[in-house]
């Protein structure tokens, strides 16, 4: 399958639109915009600080400002208008005693009345003069001019009418007196000291008019400045809520979103299969959840590096969304593993949607001019009929992918017989990666003759599983699983390793031999494979062309473009190249050709009957011709009779193996097969090898 970058514009529009598959931002969300938050509110408050420090202090300023003007008035207003009834008073008073004086009789008292006429007189022109001390505005100085002019005036005139009033008893003229001279005058007076007391009034008025108008400014300004600090922290406020929301926002996406596709994780999906769930049930509906997994995912993590995996991965994530309905979640849980809601699957349908995503995922995908070569392969389970809650929906899709995969078919609905058999898979896989780990594998090595010298000139390692339980497992009942279950590379490194290890030991008991090792079809998917040989040929100290390496003509098919570069890759380095059970597979004897291989295996299916069969020995014979004629040598697998050898013989082959010589054995049996083999030159050389 091949899928060509940014091919998919439909699919990115649905995601870019949909909420639901907007991606992340990149980078830490969190962190800049902390930091500008942070100084924001920080500027913000600062500013509300200094404007309501501004404000407390202008406030202070105008009150006190406006107190102590209200105290100097009111004092100044207090002391003239005091002084001024002082005055009035005394003017009074000595009125009353003008008009008592006449009519009292007793000389002492009258004597006394006309001292209290005096004494009221220095009151007030105490009183006056204290006024006339005072800082006075324009029109008191001119009321106390007036005053003064009239106070001059109307002194000589009273002073006569208590001077006829102590001296004479004429009260009658002593009255006119005061009443047509003396009174007039001393209303005129008391007339302005009215005035200037109806002045201080004013003033005070006034003085308190001015003071409740600063007040007024005083209170303008504060509501203006309290308002401005009040919208600051309004704005300051929105702006931190904003910012604040912002990030909740992110927050929320990155826990519910997968950050490098945009789809819904598995947080979110496992709300959504709630979701799906809860109205399932009360619409009586079906609803179906597939879950997907890509085949070669690792090898191109492997081989293309980490960023065309995540590109790969993103236009999976598009290819999927444009695929499905807009009502239908597409999420990833992780790796190369998607899960897709499908809103009202029913069962009749499940086959045209799981072809239809298959077919999604199977366009080319290019890059950089490379394919790139991925499969998929999906599992369907349906609510309610495979289970009714999330996590049995989930087991059971997974259960049908493994069986998807064991079948190869790409997709697979969810039966319980999967379930038997996945559940025995799940374990022996798990059993299979320990066996890797803990050396329970065991390789057995059949030797390959040179069907001219009649002589061993190579081995063929052949893995078997020591399985504690099962006992002697043959590879048949495991390579395909561990194909499956991601451990095929891990296998083939151990068996490269221990056949290397046990080659140099062979070598230094004096047996010359070159190792087969047998490479699965998903090795030539692994980019990384030749230089990961390199570094065990090196580690072993063993020359390149002491090892070969058989594939499978099925296997270089499957994927072509990348069997080529590795399998050139391998023979620069001088490992050797063979091509195993030949005839088996369709490949064009052209394309062959083009492969940099040295050897044909033919397989042992056409060998078994050569003797007797007369078409297997057509196909035997041409294909001996035809590798020679390509340059390369062959090896007959299946030899079990001297008949069958014989035959090769005389067809031209070049190497045998099979049963007649030696079945594949252990290390040590190898060793002492070595030391006592006619074939390898042994003891028993003479009598076996010459005999028929
Ligand atoms: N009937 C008959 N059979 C004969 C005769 N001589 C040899 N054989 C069997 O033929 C198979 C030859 O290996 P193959 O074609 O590479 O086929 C191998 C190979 O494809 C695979 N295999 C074995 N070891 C490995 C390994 O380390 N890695 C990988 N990827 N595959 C392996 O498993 C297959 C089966 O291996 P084995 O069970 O060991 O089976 C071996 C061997 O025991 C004979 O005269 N008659």
């Amino acid at each position: 399958m091949a899928l060509k970058w940014g091919s998919a514009p439909a699919a990115t529009v649905v995601m870019a639109r949909d909420p639901r598959f907007l991606p992340s931002p990149k980078g830490e969300p969190g962190r800049d915009s902390g930091q500008g938050i942070s100084s924001g509110i920080v500027a913000g408050f600062l500013v509300v600080l200094v404007l309501l420090g501004a404000l407390t202090v202008l406030a202070l300023h105008a009150v006190t400002e406006a107190n102590q003007r209200l105290e100097r008035i009111a004092e100044n207003h207090n002391v003239k208008t005091e002084l001024a009834t002082t005055m009035h008073n005394a003017l009074r008073e000595r009125a009353l005693a003008m008009h008592a004086m006449p009519i009292i009789t007793d000389a002492f008292e009258k004597d006394a009345m006309a001292q209290y006429f005096h004494a009221q007189g220095v009151v007030y022109m105490e009183a006056r003069a204290k006024l006339q001390n005072m800082p006075l505005s324009q029109a008191e100085q001119t009321i106390l001019a007036r005053i003064a002019a009239l106070t001059r005036e109307a002194q000589p005139e009273v002073e006569r009418v208590v001077d006829m009033a102590t001296f004479t008893d004429d009260s009658d003229a002593i009255f006119e007196r005061i009443r047509s001279v003396a009174m007039p005058r001393q209303r005129a007076i008391a007339r302005e000291v009215n005035q200037l007391i109806e002045l201080q009034r004013e003033q005070t008025a006034k003085a308190l008019a001015q003071a409740r108008s600063s007040y007024q400014a005083v209170r303008t300004l504060l509501l203006a400045l309290g308002t401005a600090a009040v919208l600051v922290g309004l704005t300051v406020a929105a702006f931190v809520s904003r910012r604040v929301a912002h990030q909740a926002g992110l927050l929320a996406r990155q826990a519910l979103y997968d950050p490098l596709t945009g789809l819904a994780n598995r947080c979110l999906l496992q709300d959504r299969l709630s979701g799906e769930i809860a109205q399932a049930q009360r619409q009586s509906t079906s609803f179906g959840v597939v879950l997907l997994d890509l085949d070669h995912f690792k090898e191109v993590n492997d081989t293309l590096g980490h960023e065309v995996g995540d590109e790969v991965l993103r236009e999976v994530a598009r290819r999927l969304v444009g695929t499905v309905r807009g009502e239908d979640t597409v999420s990833r849980l992780g790796g190369d593993e998607y899960v897709l809601l499908l809103h009202g699957l029913a069962e009749k349908n499940a086959q045209v949607v799981a072809l239809k995503i298959l077919a999604a995922l199977d366009r080319p995908f290019v890059w950089q001019g490379n394919l790139i070569d991925l499969g998929a392969s999906l599992g369907v389970a349906l609510y309610p009929a495979h289970g009714e809650d999330a996590s049995s929906l989930i087991r059971c899709a997974d259960i049908a992918m493994y069986a998807a995969k064991r079948s190869g078919r790409g997709w697979a609905l969810y039966s319980t017989e999967q379930d038997r058999l996945g559940r025995a898979d799940l374990s022996f896989r798990s059993e299979l990666r320990e066996a890797i780990r803990n050396d329970e594998l065991v390789l057995h090595y059949q030797p390959k003759i040179d069907l001219h010298t009649r002589r061993v000139v190579g081995l063929e390692a052949l893995v078997r599983w020591d399985h504690p339980v099962k006992g002697f497992l043959s590879p048949d009942r495991f390579i395909l699983l561990a194909e499956q279950a991601g451990l095929i590379g891990a296998l083939t490194e151990w068996v490269l390793e221990r056949a290397l290890r046990d080659l140099v030991r062979l070598h230094h008991d004096g047996h010359l031999l070159h190792a087969a090792v047998n490479l699965s079809a998903r090795s030539l998917h692994d980019l990384g494979l030749p230089a990961s040989i390199e570094t065990l040929l090196a580690r072993a100290g063993m020359a390149p062309d002491h090892l070969m390496l058989e594939i499978t003509e099925s296997a270089v098919m499957a994927n072509p473009s990348d069997s080529l570069a590795i399998l050139t890759e391998l023979d620069r380095m001088g490992v050797r190249l063979a091509i195993d059970d030949f005839g088996t597979g369709y490949s064009s004897l052209a394309y062959l050709k083009r492969l940099p291989v040295d050897e044909v295996k033919i397989d042992k299916s056409f060998v078994l009957d050569l003797a007797t069969n007369e078409s297997d020995a057509v196909i035997v014979r041409s294909t001996i011709d035809l590798a020679h004629n390509l340059g390369l040598s062959v090896t007959a697998e299946g030899v079990e009779t001297q008949d069958i050898w014989d035959t090769l013989t005389i067809l031209g082959c070049d190497c045998a193996q099979g049963y007649h010589m030696a079945r594949p054995m252990g290390l040590n049996a190898l060793r002492q097969w070595l030391r006592t083999s006619p074939w390898a030159g042994g003891e028993n050389a003479a009598s076996q090898v010459l005999s028929p």
